[in-house]
């Protein structure tokens, strides 16, 4: 769409028009999720506002932004790429081809691991105080919350952060948590490190491939470790969205199909060195494979394992306790 075509547009025909170029790539309802998503964040008012003022047009500056954005969109660009910025469990987050764009599926996972936290009556979930508290955790175990226990505070790793989504929004809900992230990308952890500032979450950010076991010495012990390792098959690359695929990075997406489960197997052994007892262990995982994770974490002699449906229905995150 040239630029001059979006001259003089009120804007909710400017979205008509925006949705209609769109709609040469995408299918109708993400084109017109898109165009709402561009025009919030070209004026910066949420779409309510927009429709409320519906009859004023965008300036020449807004215009000129919105036909650049529709041009990388157009190259079948992700949108948080073009925008630099996604959104994920209510934080906002910049975004780089260096990292994975944060999930819904993940969203699910951190829900997933606060709800536990709440259900132990762990004194550390947002909005309640830091009290020295003993906290019982589904393995059974009791842990001390609280530094004025003079006893360790919940302490939570996250294996492969990427954009750091997963450590900071467990950091943001688990106040007075200690936090660290690692990643075997430079990059990633850069980003990471910014977007913990942007978020005034202090997380504690290391290199490590995790698959390398010489690496584990730098890490101390965890009451929780997570992780949202590479899981996608090269077999399962040609079923992908060409958009994820020419886009998204590979070192985050693929794993070799000889040893699908190489990460999860990894993951499991450092945990089992590295959780204090009781500590837990949550991985989002492959559809493909809910059974067999389920499997190597019982012989990975984890307890009271279990395996959790996404929105969808797909099986996409296991647990288990030490
Ligand atoms: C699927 S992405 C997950 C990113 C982020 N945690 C999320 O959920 O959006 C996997 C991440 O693992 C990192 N990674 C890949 N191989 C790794 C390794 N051997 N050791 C540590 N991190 C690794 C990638 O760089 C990538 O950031």
């Amino acid at each position: 769409m040239k630029e001059n075509s979006l001259q003089g547009k009120a804007i909710r025909a400017l979205a008509r028009e925006i949705r209609a170029s769109l709609q040469t790539l995408y299918e109708e309802r993400e084109a017109a999720g898109l165009a709402w998503i561009i025009l919030e964040n070209i004026t910066g008012s949420r779409r309510e506002q927009i429709m409320i003022r519906g009859d004023e047009p965008p300036d020449a500056g807004q215009l000129n932004a919105i036909s650049q954005i529709l041009q990388e969109l157009m190259k079948g660009k992700p949108l948080q790429y073009v925008l630099g910025e996604t959104e994920f469990y209510g934080l906002k987050f910049k975004v780089t081809p260096s990292v994975l764009i944060p999930r819904q599926e993940t969203e699910e996972l951190v829900q997933w691991i606060l709800q536990t936290e709440a259900a132990s009556g762990s004194p550390l979930t947002a909005g309640k105080t830091s009290a020295a508290t003993a906290v019982t955790t589904m393995g059974g175990t009791t842990r001390m919350a609280g530094e004025a226990a003079g006893k360790l505070p919940l302490s939570l790793l996250d294996v492969g952060t990427g954009s750091g989504c997963i450590a900071i929004a467990l950091k943001k809900n688990l106040s007075g948590a200690e936090a660290w992230a690692c990643d075997i990308s430079d990059k990633a952890l850069k980003l990471a490190s910014e977007n913990a500032s942007l978020n005034e979450a202090e997380i504690r950010f290391e290199h490590a491939d995790i698959l390398d076991e010489q690496t584990w010495g730098r890490f101390p012990s965890f009451d929780i470790i997570v992780s949202n390792p590479p899981y996608v098959t090269e077999s399962e690359k040609t079923a992908m969205a060409v958009n994820v695929l020419d886009h998204e990075p590979h070192l985050a997406l693929f794993v070799g199909n000889d040893d699908p489960l190489r990460f999860y197997r990894a993951i499991a052994n450092f945990a089992l060195q590295k959780l204090r007892p009781g500590g837990s262990l949550y991985f989002e995982i492959n559809e493909a494979f809910g059974p067999q994770t389920l499997e190597l974490l019982r012989e990975t002699s984890f307890q009271h394992i279990s395996l959790q449906k996404d929105l969808n229905g797909k099986d996409r995150m296991v647990r288990g306790f030490k």
